[in-house]
């Protein structure tokens, strides 16, 4: 089964792509979601997580998204040490979720930090989705209703596009002035010949 990695900074139109990937019939694993699903569920992580960042982290038994936020997004070290808690979390939800997909020649894991996280090592190849800073934080103002501020913090939590395109196996342009679907077409294609000639 071949794993692709496919990424981008916030805003740039990662989820919008792999949409388009689904309609094609390929599974998408969405590691945001992931995390929210193992943040609320994972007994042992809920646990590991209050303990960290204090009875507040959970209202109702439900995680308080925002405050944890405000906590990581302002300390370097409280968001290594949320991430060294959740990744693992959603790493061991990637493999079971990945081991159900008996039918499609590849699947996508959708991860805002792909290459922060190291888990493109886990991948066969990776997509990193590009657009300009600007646009990306105009878009995420519009869609989030955040200041530009508030996505700027986020931003620089994350790598550049000039790093990730170092790494990155294959580019795709999201700047709205290339289609997106014809993007996707090739490397559709591209992923099946590769997972044909790994049979
Ligand atoms: C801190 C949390 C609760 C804030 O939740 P909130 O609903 O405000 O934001 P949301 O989760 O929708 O994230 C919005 C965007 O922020 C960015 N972001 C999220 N987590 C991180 C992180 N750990 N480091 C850098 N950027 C991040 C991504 O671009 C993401 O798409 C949440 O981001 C979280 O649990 N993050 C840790 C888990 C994680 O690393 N998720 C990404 C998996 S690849
Ligand atoms: N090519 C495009 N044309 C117009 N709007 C777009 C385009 N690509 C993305 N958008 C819009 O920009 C916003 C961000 O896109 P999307 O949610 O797919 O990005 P993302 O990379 O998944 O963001 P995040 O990291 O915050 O989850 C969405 O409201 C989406 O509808």
């Amino acid at each position: 089964m071949l794993k692709v990695g496919i990424t981008g900074g916030i805003g740039s139109g990662k989820t919008t792509v792999c949409m388009i990937f689904e309609v094609l019939g390929t599974p998408v694993f969405y590691a945001d979601d992931a995390a929210r699903t193992v943040m609320n569920t994972d007994n042992d992580l809920v646990k590991k997580l209050i303990a960290a960042f204090g009875n507040e982290t959970y209202i109702n038994g439900l995680l308080n998204r925002k405050y944890l936020a405000g906590i990581v997004f302002n300390n370097a070290a409280k968001l290594a040490e949320l991430n060294a808690l959740v990744h693992p979390a959603v790493f061991r939800a990637f493999d079971k979720w990945v081991a159900a997909q008996t039918r499609a020649p590849y699947v996508l894991k959708e991860a805002a930090l792909l290459f922060e996280s190291d888990s493109y090592k886990l991948c066969d190849t990776s997509i990193l989705v590009t657009a300009p800073a600007e646009l990306k934080i105009a878009r995420v103002m519009a869609r989030d209703k955040v200041s530009a501020a508030e996505v700027r913090v986020r931003m620089d939590k994350q790598l550049s596009d000039e790093q990730k395109s170092r790494l990155a196996g294959h580019l795709l342009v999201n700047d709205e002035t290339q289609l997106l679907v014809p993007q996707v077409l090739s490397l559709h294609e591209e992923f099946i010949r590769l997972s044909v000639a790994a049979l």
